[in-house]
């Protein structure tokens, strides 16, 4: 048991309720910029730092530890439960997901099976469990949103264009909403058990879906996500979405029920919330920023503050996951100048 009280200004700013510091926390908190994270990744692939939920637990709470943040988030993969119903999927080192069997046709879609959480993840909900024990911070569970996930499982790993994602989406349509339905169907289920064994917050990302328009986006996508995120609402656990590259996407997203946008480097605060968004914010300080001199990092810092903490519900995070050459005094300094941080006026 922790003994430290247990700390919920993250929780507070995702109700919109005013806190005494800025809380923050960082994508890819845990990851291979961490000497310690290096060394258990040397003894473990990707999958099976993922199964042992000890191991899962104590690579969650090392940057916990090490940086000090407001909250945690579970280590796993967007790619986790695709595993168990029958996508083939490795995580390469350096590469991302990369999957042996991508999906082609509507029978391929049809062969993909339904997630049952407490048989096919229980070392997730095991895992959660354990850090809800030893953490005196918020517990983030998360998912990948139907629109990313697809995208890995029909280019079969990593894309720039998603050339086969998109046709697929446009000659397919049938199969398209079969597959839709089918991941929507699991995200659901997969972040409702997180919530059931301890997850405090969830969030999903839409890593990708910047790379469809505004329109394609209420046609084929907006549905979908309104299922996953009118589902979340009944559990009262905060939610929160975010995506890259998706700042023309803010509208619809405003239109969902969500609780927390999460921004990208690319859409400044000032920019969210002229385009009308009301949603409680987070992010979005360029993660590149963090191998800029220190005083560039703190002005930069500082001037997302500025513009975050104008109204109560405002959580500091990165436009997008740290980068592997981050250094671990980078992210201890900056962590330590948010904390500090009081407005002006
Ligand atoms: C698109 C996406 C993926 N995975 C994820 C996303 C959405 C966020 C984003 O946009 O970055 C989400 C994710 N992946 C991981 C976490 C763990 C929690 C955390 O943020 O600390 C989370 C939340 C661990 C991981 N997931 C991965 C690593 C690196 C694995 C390693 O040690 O080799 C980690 C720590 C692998 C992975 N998995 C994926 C990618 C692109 C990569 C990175 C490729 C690389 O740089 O090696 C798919």
């Amino acid at each position: 048991m922790s003994a430290k009280p247990f700390n919920d200004t993250f929780l507070k700013a995702c109700r919109h309720e005013p806190t005494e510091h800025v809380p923050v926390w960082y994508m890819r908190q845990a990851g291979r910029y961490q000497p310690e994270y290096r060394a258990i990744r040397a003894k473990y692939s990707f999958f099976e730092m993922n199964y042992i939920p000890e191991v899962c637990a104590e690579v969650t709470r090392l940057p916990v530890e090490q940086l000090g943040v407001d909250a945690a988030i579970l280590f796993a993969d967007i790619m986790t439960p695709l595993k168990p119903i029958g996508v083939d999927v490795n995580i390469e080192s350096g590469v991302g997901p990369v999957i042996a069997n991508p999906v082609k046709t509507l029978s391929d879609v049809q062969r993909l099976g339904e997630l049952d959480p407490e048989s096919h993840v229980p070392y997730i909900m095991e895992a959660i469990k354990i850090l809800r024990q030893q953490l005196s911070v918020p517990l983030i569970g998360f998912a990948g949103a139907p629109f990313t996930l697809a995208s890995y499982i029909i280019e079969g790993g990593p894309s720039k264009h998603y050339h086969k994602t998109k046709a697929f989406m446009y000659t397919q349509p049938e199969a398209w909403q079969a597959l839709m339905d089918k991941l929507g169907e699991m995200t659901i289920r997969y972040l409702k058990a997180q919530i059931g064994a301890g997850a405090q917050a969830v969030q999903v990302f839409d890593s990708w879906v910047g790379a469809l328009n505004d329109e394609d986006y209420r046609t084929y996508i907006a549905p979908v996500m309104h299922r996953i995120f009118s589902a979340l609402k009944e559990t009262g656990v905060p939610t929160i979405y975010f995506g890259v590259g998706a700042g023309h996407l803010l509208k619809e997203w405003d239109r969902l029920p969500v609780d927390v946008v999460g921004l990208d480097w690319r859409t400044s605060i000032r920019t969210a919330r002229e385009l009308g968004v009301t949603k409680v914010l987070q992010g979005n300080l360029d993660p590149t920023l963090l191998l800029a001199p220190w005083d560039m990092l703190e002005a930069k810092a500082k001037a997302i503050l500025d513009e975050g903490t104008k109204q109560p519900g405002y959580i500091f995070n990165l436009g997008h996951g740290v980068f592997p050459d981050a250094k671990v005094e980078t992210l201890q300094k900056l962590t330590r100048f948010i904390h500090s941080y009081r407005r002006d006026s």
